[in-house]
């Protein structure tokens, strides 16, 4: 069987996070590690606190991993502290990891913050690098290339910089897009779209966890980039059509959409 990894924080209500990371991998057919970077206590309404791990113990994780089930993807999310991307980074290279795919999370659906800023600039220089792809939404392209991102030809202008700069592919998600839900995937100074119909449902938390996690999972299983990322998408259309409504705020989506329908069977080929 097919192995992957997320590095990243566990979210509480089960949403985002270390929790919909493995959801997704499950039902997309690989085998799931995890290796947590922080606790989160968080529900649909907010992040009520944040504990990250220890350097040292995540470095630990990320050895016991490593060293026994090796992963044939790592899907890394959230970060908050550069001292842990900068483990990241040294055990990555390390271990050769491969198929990386880097979900630069900085605030949550609803509006926490989830990166430090000073972690912003560490992630660049440390963890961009050595991602596959990179999977901004459209506020963090924004802060990543300094300049708004409005319309089609500013996603292709602002993913093109970032590829260029980081020697990457990279994903930039029309989630926040006024229109369609339509994302761009950039890579070898080429581009192309993945268009998909702006579902009316604002149960979005953890659709950027979900969409990097598959995209992680569909690498680790052999497709190439292209079409991981087109069975990626039809998966978070799926879970978001299933239209779970829980909770006060923002909710989670349904996973288990993928098991009532022939998602996971076809998964398994
Ligand atoms: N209402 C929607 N209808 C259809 N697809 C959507 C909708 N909202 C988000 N998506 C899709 O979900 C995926 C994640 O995109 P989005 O831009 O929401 O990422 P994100 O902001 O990082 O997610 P998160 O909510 O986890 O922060 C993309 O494929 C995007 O097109
Ligand atoms: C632990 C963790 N990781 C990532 C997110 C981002 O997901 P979202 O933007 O959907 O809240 C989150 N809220 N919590």
């Amino acid at each position: 069987m097919r192995t992957a990894l997320t590095i990243a924080g566990s979210d509480s209500s089960g949403g985002a996070g270390i929790q919909a990371d493995i959801k997704t991998m499950i039902t997309n057919g690989v085998y799931a590690m995890s290796a947590i970077t922080a606790l989160t206590a968080q529900n649909t309404t907010g992040v009520q606190a944040i504990l990250n791990v220890t350097p040292e113990f995540l470095g630990q994780e990320l050895d016991s991993v490593f060293q026994d089930i090796y992963p044939d993807a790592v899907k890394i999310g959230m970060v908050s502290d550069k001292d842990l991307i900068h483990v990241i980074a040294e055990k990555l290279k390390q271990y050769k990891a491969e198929n990386i795919v880097v979900d630069p999370v900085m605030v949550a659906t609803s509006g926490a913050k989830l990166i430090s800023d000073d972690a912003v600039e560490i992630l660049k220089q440390e963890l961009f690098p050595l991602a596959d792809v990179l999977t901004p939404n459209i506020p963090e392209a924004e802060v990543l290339v300094e300049m708004s991102v409005t319309n089609a030809e500013e996603m292709i202008e602002a993913a093109g910089k970032i590829s260029e700069t980081y020697h990457c592919a990279v994903l930039c998600k029309g989630g926040h897009s006024i229109n369609d839900a339509n994302d761009l995937l950039y890579y070898d100074g080429k581009y192309c779209w993945f268009e998909g119909k702006r579902i009316d449902n604002p149960n979005t938390h953890g659709t950027g966890c979900t969409l990097s996690s598959a995209i992680a999972s569909n690498l680790a299983k052999g497709y190439d980039l292209q079409t991981a990322v087109k069975r990626s998408k039809q998966y978070i259309s799926g879970a978001l059509a299933a239209m779970l409504d829980l909770g006060k705020g923002s909710g989670p989506m349904d996973h288990g959409f993928a098991i009532r329908n022939e998602y996971v069977k076809e998964s398994e080929k």
